[in-house]
């Protein structure tokens, strides 16, 4: 499954609604961005959606999700933990096959983070960590991208390498990003979300950027 529809998402904090009720179609084949102010729900909606998708999707949340004691390479091979039996990840995690490590190795290039291969990412600046959860989506290849403001540690030149690499990589994505010059140039539809509804929904070749600054 690359596309899919959501129907009826609602989302409430302490008795307010802070989402919905919300319906998206989402094509195979199609790179959403999801826009919008701070607060606007962004984040909640990722949320609800990889809740109904789960399996099938590679997810980058905003607090990223590592495990600080353990290696860029382990953090990484999460990604594909539950694709493999108890008994190889119970060995991976001591010693990782040679397959896994250089499949990894090979991500890690494409991100600028091979030299960080053993370092725990605790150890590693904003950035870097921001990277590890990318290549760990990478690493998991599921066809459906769930991503929360996924590049908003990086500079502009590694911004632009990750989000070529998610849009060439992943059929379907689906991304909050607050940078409205990256949302037009790498994705195809935009869904502008303002008080958890959508305000916006217009294909990315219909917009300029000052359409979208409507919605801040
Ligand atoms: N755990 C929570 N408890 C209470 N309220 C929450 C919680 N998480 C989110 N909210 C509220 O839900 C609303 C939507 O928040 P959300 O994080 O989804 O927005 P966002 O568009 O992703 O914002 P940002 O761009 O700052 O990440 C906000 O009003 C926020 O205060």
């Amino acid at each position: 499954m690359s596309g899919f529809a959501f129907s009826g998402l609602t989302a409430s904090f302490s008795g307010k609604r802070v989402i919905g009720p919300l319906s998206l179609q989402v094509n195979p084949g199609e790179k959403i961005a999801l826009v919008g102010k701070s607060g606007a729900g962004k984040s909640t909606l990722i949320r609800l959606m990889h809740e109904r998708v789960n399996r099938e999707s590679s997810l980058i949340p905003q607090e990223l999700g590592l495990v600080s004691a353990l290696s860029v390479f382990h953090n990484v091979y999460m990604g594909q933990l539950d694709k493999h039996s108890t008994w190889y990840n119970t060995i991976t995690l001591a010693r990782p096959f040679a397959k896994d490590r250089a499949e990894v190795t090979t991500l890690l290039q494409s991100l600028g983070m091979t030299e960080k291969f053993w370092t725990p990412t605790a150890s590693l600046s904003g950035g870097q960590r921001q990277r590890v959860a990318i290549a760990r989506a990478l690493y998991r290849k599921a066809s459906i991208l769930l991503a929360d403001e996924p590049v908003s540690a990086l500079d502009g030149p590694m911004a632009n390498t990750v989000m070529t690499l998610l849009r060439d990589r992943f059929s379907t994505s689906i991304i909050a990003l607050h940078d409205v010059d990256l949302a037009l140039d790498y994705c195809t539809r935009i869904v502008g979300i303002q008080d958890g509804q959508i305000a916006l929904d217009e294909p990315s070749a219909n917009l300029v950027a000052s359409d979208i600054m409507s919605l801040y």
